[in-house]
């Protein structure tokens, strides 16, 4: 069985719908955040202030490398972790990848509860900075999704059961 790969922009709720999902359907659930972590032993905060954004990207694509040869398990990644087609040829090879957007005032509201994605805590307005980034992103996103839920309007639980009928017409 492939991996179920959640990607999309930070905030959208890779991380949360995906242990929801691991739950509902039996399976181990990863999140590549949590594990560049464990790996290095810090936070990703400490990662980028310490080593800068080029270290924390090559974490990450060792972790996707290791995790891509392992089926049968919902993934979460991070937000950025699209960006580098190696990691996308990686995780498709195992998986299929299902996008999480939400519009960006969903996002602001949605970050704001939790200041620790330091791409978004730089000072500057929260809202600016999520849509310029997500203007960069669409199209990287876009490509690399075998299927996308709008979680802006929809509860946890509801974006579980949409990836849930998603996954059943894929093996029909
Ligand atoms: N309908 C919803 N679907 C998903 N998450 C939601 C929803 N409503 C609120 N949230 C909240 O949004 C917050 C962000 O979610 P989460 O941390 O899972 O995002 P993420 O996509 O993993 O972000 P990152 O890329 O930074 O890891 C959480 O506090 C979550 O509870
Ligand atoms: O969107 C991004 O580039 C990031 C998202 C987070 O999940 C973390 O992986 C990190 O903060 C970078
Ligand atoms: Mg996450």
């Amino acid at each position: 069985m492939k991996n179920i790969v959640l990607i999309g922009f930070m905030g959208t709720g890779k991380t949360t719908v995906g242990r929801r999902l691991a739950l509902r359907l039996g399976l181990e659930f990863i999140d590549t955040d949590a594990e560049i972590e464990r790996v290095a032993g810090k936070t990703i905060q400490d990662i980028f202030a310490r080593h800068g954004l080029i270290r924390f990207r090559s974490e990450e694509a060792l972790v996707i490398k290791r995790l891509s040869l392992q089926g049968g398990r919902v993934v979460a990644t991070g937000g950025g972790a699209v960006l580098d087609s190696k990691n996308v040829d990686s995780l498709k090879k195992n998986g299929v990848l299902v996008r999480l957007t939400a519009p960006p005032e969903v996002i602001v509201q949605r970050v704001g509860k939790r200041r620790n994605r330091p791409l978004l805590n730089h000072g500057g307005a929260l809202l600016e900075t999520v849509q310029r980034l997500m203007r960069e992103r669409e199209e990287i996103y876009g490509q690399a999704a075998d299927f996308t839920v709008d979680t802006g309007a929809l509860s946890k639980d509801e974006t579980v059961e949409r990836i849930v009928s998603f996954l059943r017409k894929d093996v029909d």
